[in-house]
């Protein structure tokens, strides 16, 4: 299902993976088109970050198929790479680099030369409110500078699909609006973005597409509309709650507060 009836620039078919004895992955079967925002949602440790990992090529070991751009990961031709952009929600940021100089590295990797990174990184870090801190260390940054930086670390040599974890995160309510009509000027272009997150409210807004997954296999894929449409939860929340079985949050809550007020058990 790529949606609008062209070429899948992503094909999962029926990909398991396992840590040691234990399966993270059972059978994914996803196919993602052009121009979609996919919201890849899942309890913590569903498997998301493991199932991206694998797009992009950082973790091996998988059986299945995974196609990116038409083409097997698996026959060894890194060129996708260059066509795709990932951002980290943790980056192994270089502290002791400035932005000029991470974005310079970053930059290299994806094939662009150093004039091409510094002068796009520094447009790109100046509409997002960071044109101060271009040549500061990263090491000195806040959380939400941070995530500029990686946001465009990601963006700067215009992928075709781009891969994004907790986009969002760190980031204040201005900042988030920015974002959100990047994404979505970037789908509209044609471009896709894949993004996992566990702000429901965030999903449910910016996502074409929603893709749940639960224990390694896919629970729930569709829009929102279509996912309420088979849920009696209204909210993201709610259909979050409902298809991973989950309604213990008064309990452990209450539970948790009382062992609080109990004190120290001696
Ligand atoms: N390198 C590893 N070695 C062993 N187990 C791992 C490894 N990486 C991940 N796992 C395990 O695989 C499972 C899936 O992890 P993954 O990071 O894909 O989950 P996730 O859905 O992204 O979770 P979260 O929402 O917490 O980020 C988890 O139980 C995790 O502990």
């Amino acid at each position: 299902m790529s949606g609008d009836g062209r070429e899948p620039v992503i094909r999962l078919s029926d990909v398991w993976m396992k840590y040691g004895d234990r399966y993270v992955l059972r059978g994914i079967n996803l196919e993602v088109g052009p121009g979609q925002i996919v919201g890849y949602i899942g309890p913590n440790g569903a498997g998301k970050s493991t199932t991206v990992k694998l797009m992009l090529g950082l973790v091996q070991g998988y059986s299945g198929r995974i196609e990116i751009f038409g083409r097997d990961i698996a026959d060894g031709d890194p060129a996708y790479k260059r066509r795709i952009g990932y951002v980290p929600e943790i980056a192994e940021l270089y502290e002791s680099l400035t932005a000029r100089e991470y974005l310079v590295f970053i930059g290299g990797l994806y094939g662009l030369s150093r004039e091409e990174a510094e002068d796009r990184g520094r447009r790109l870090l100046k509409l997002l409110g960071l044109e101060g801190a271009f040549q500061s260390v990263i090491g000195s940054f806040s959380k939400g500078m941070r995530q500029k930086v990686l946001l465009v670390s990601g963006m700067l040599h215009d992928p075709d699909i781009l891969f994004l974890d907790e986009p969002l995160s760190g980031l204040d309510a201005n900042s988030v609006m920015v974002v959100k009509e990047i994404l979505a000027g970037l789908a509209a272009e044609g471009k896709t973005i894949f993004y996992s997150s566990h702000i429901m409210d965030v999903v449910e807004k910016i996502s074409s597409r929603i893709v749940l997954i639960a224990e390694g296999g896919i629970v729930a894929d569709g829009t929102f509309e279509e996912l309420q449409a088979r849920s009696a939860q209204g909210s993201l929340e709610g259909i979050f709650n409902q298809l991973t079985g989950f309604d213990r949050h008064r309990e452990i809550a209450s539970e948790f507060i009382s062992v609080l007020r109990e004190g120290a058990r001696t």
